[in-house]
């Protein structure tokens, strides 16, 4: 049995990421909470003919602890999007406290959930999840994960006119480091099947990987952020957890979280002098079995953007964990 929650489920990403949760097969319950429309969501996704039992909750009533209780997977992209001319740190005033709430939730109701932050800055977001995970004492860094799966959607798709693969999913193209502008790293050297880059379009299709959510925002032209193409990335790295928890094998798969809580993540922190990073992870049955450490061979340009990336996030990590351990005053 598995129960999936979507916490901000009436949202941009927060619908269609539940209809992609409710469409599939390895889902048996799917629990929306948000703090607007979701009896109304929940409605609409339970006349659907698929396995998922669908429940839908506001704050009301002990909604959030009816959601998560009993949960094995948890999602939240709770929280607004960017506007033109915003950076993502420029969302940390109104998310980080909707994030921590939603932990401490998640702390008190289902403290053994996968936790999957998708809400923006991930930088931060997520060294602030686990900080309050940490306060409430149920802290397992291999089960607090922060989406950077779109990065690497994104990183595939761009790079499909190289690879040559009429898929381009079936491509893997790392992309390491964080979740916003040069913290994002693509690691073009070690992507396989082994396919190269024109040295000429090299740095264009690093900046596009980079900035790839620039894109949608000035698209969407102050109507938000990427919410389709994220529902996507988020369902697969959701469905990717829980067929691992399922026993499948060889799943591996970007994502930021906690290296020295997870195996092979101390060698990391070493090389990049940073505890939050974004490196392939091995998932098993109890979550983040293994950190995969792709740095060592990487290319003096790669270098390069791995040096511009840790200096970013190493204060975005700060402010995050500074949010819980020495509060603003209100
Ligand atoms: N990790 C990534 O790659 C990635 C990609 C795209 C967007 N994002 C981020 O995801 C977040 C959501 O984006 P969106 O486009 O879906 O925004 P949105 O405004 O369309 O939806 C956010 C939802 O969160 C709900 N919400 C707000 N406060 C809440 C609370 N306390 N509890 C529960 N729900 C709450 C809102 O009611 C709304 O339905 C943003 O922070 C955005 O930057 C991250
Ligand atoms: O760009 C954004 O603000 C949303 C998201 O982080 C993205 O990469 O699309």
């Amino acid at each position: 049995m598995v129960k999936a929650v979507v916490l901000g489920a009436s949202g941009g990403i927060g619908q269609p990421l539940s209809l992609l949760l409710k469409a599939c097969p390895l889902v048996d319950e799917l629990a929306l909470y948000d703090v607007v429309n979701t009896p109304g969501v929940a409605a609409d996704l339970s006349h659907i003919s698929s396995v998922a039992k669908i429940s839908g909750y506001l704050p009301k009533d002990d909604g959030l602890k009816h959601a998560l209780t009993g949960a094995d997977v948890v999602v939240i992209p709770a929280g607004i999007p960017r506007k033109p001319g915003m950076t993502r740190d420029d969302l940390f005033k109104v998310n980080a406290s909707i994030v921590r709430d939603l932990v401490k939730g998640i702390a008190e109701f289902s403290p053994k959930a996968f936790t999957l932050v998708i809400s923006n800055p991930v930088n931060s977001t997520v060294p602030i999840a686990a900080e309050v995970l940490k306060a409430a004492g149920v802290f397992d860094p291999k089960r607090l994960f922060g989406v950077t799966t779109l990065d690497v959607v994104r990183a595939e798709t761009f790079t499909q006119e190289f690879s040559g693969l009429k898929d381009a999913s079936k491509a893997t193209v790392p992309v390491i480091g964080g979740h916003s502008g040069e913290t994002i790293v693509p690691l073009f050297s070690k992507v396989s099947p082994g396919f190269q880059i024109p040295a000429d379009r090299y740095d264009a299709l690093v900046n596009r990987v980079q900035f790839g959510g620039d894109e949608v925002v000035k698209a969407k032209d102050g109507a938000g952020s990427a919410t389709l193409s994220m529902a996507f990335a988020g369902f697969r790295f959701a469905e990717a957890v829980i067929k691992a928890t399922k026993g499948e094998k060889g799943i591996v798969e970007p994502t930021f979280v906690y290296l020295p809580g997870v195996a092979g993540g101390d060698e990391i922190v070493k090389a990049t002098g940073v505890e939050f990073f974004s490196t392939p992870v091995e998932l098993g049955p109890n979550g983040a079995e293994k950190a995969v450490n792709i740095i060592d061979g990487v290319t003096d340009q790669e270098k390069k953007l791995l040096e511009a990336c840790i200096s970013g996030l190493k204060g975005n990590i700060e402010k995050g964990v500074e949010f819980i351990k020495n509060p603003p005053p209100k």
